[in-house]
């Protein structure tokens, strides 16, 4: 699998003090709500959010849902599915969507618009990784752990393909590999 790597982009000890810091933070902001939701999105935004709600010293609950627009590629395929949605109702509720990346935006800016319309009391944003050279819609992230910049990147949830999602650093793969 480490063969497979040109670079550590992002370190397992530097996304950790980031994760720390970010979880600080939201602390913070909502320390006065009682009605607190972290709402990852699978797959991608599952190692991130583990190891993110460890870090928010409140009471939460959790909640997924799978929304997909990439398949096997690495380019977006601009149509976002819902392919599992929340177990719970969001009406309310101070709601903070959690992913791992946001290239185009089109999935943040689809759950973004679902999400609003459910009536939250409030609806935020939190990302690990931003490339803002490739955003196609206008998105306002809250919460940013790093921006990057337009290499295709893997590990610490991120895949290729369904892969390389546990490597413990933020990596970017050989082109080769991606591009046959
Ligand atoms: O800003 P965008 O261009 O929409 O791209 C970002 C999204 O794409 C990836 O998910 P993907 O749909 O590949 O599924 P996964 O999370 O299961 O890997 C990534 O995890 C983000 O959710
Ligand atoms: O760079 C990336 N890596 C993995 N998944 C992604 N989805 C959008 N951009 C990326
Ligand atoms: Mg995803």
């Amino acid at each position: 699998m480490l063969n497979d790597v040109k670079q550590v982009l992002i370190t397992e000890e530097q996304l950790l003090e980031k994760v720390k810091e970010l979880g600080e933070k939201i602390t913070n902001d909502y320390k006065d709500s009682d009605n607190f939701i972290v709402i990852g999105v699978l797959k991608g935004a599952v190692v991130f959010m583990s190891d993110l709600i460890r870090s928010i010293e409140l009471p939460l609950k959790i909640d997924f849902m799978a929304v997909s627009s990439y398949g096997t590629s690495t380019e977006s395929s601009g149509v976002v599915r819902i392919l599992k949605d929340l177990d719970e109702s969001v009406e309310g509720k101070d709601v903070l969507i959690v992913e791992d990346i946001v290239d185009s935006g089109l999935t943040l800016s689809y759950m973004h618009k679902i999400l609003k319309s459910r009536k939250p009391a409030s609806l935020k944003i939190c990302t690990l990784l931003d490339k803002p050279n490739r955003r196609k819609v206008d998105l306002k992230i809250d919460y940013l752990g790093f921006e990057i910049p337009d290499d295709f990147v893997v590990g610490y949830g991120l895949d290729y393909a369904g892969k390389y999602r546990n490597l413990r650093d933020i990596c970017v793969l050989k082109p080769e590999i991606y591009k046959g």
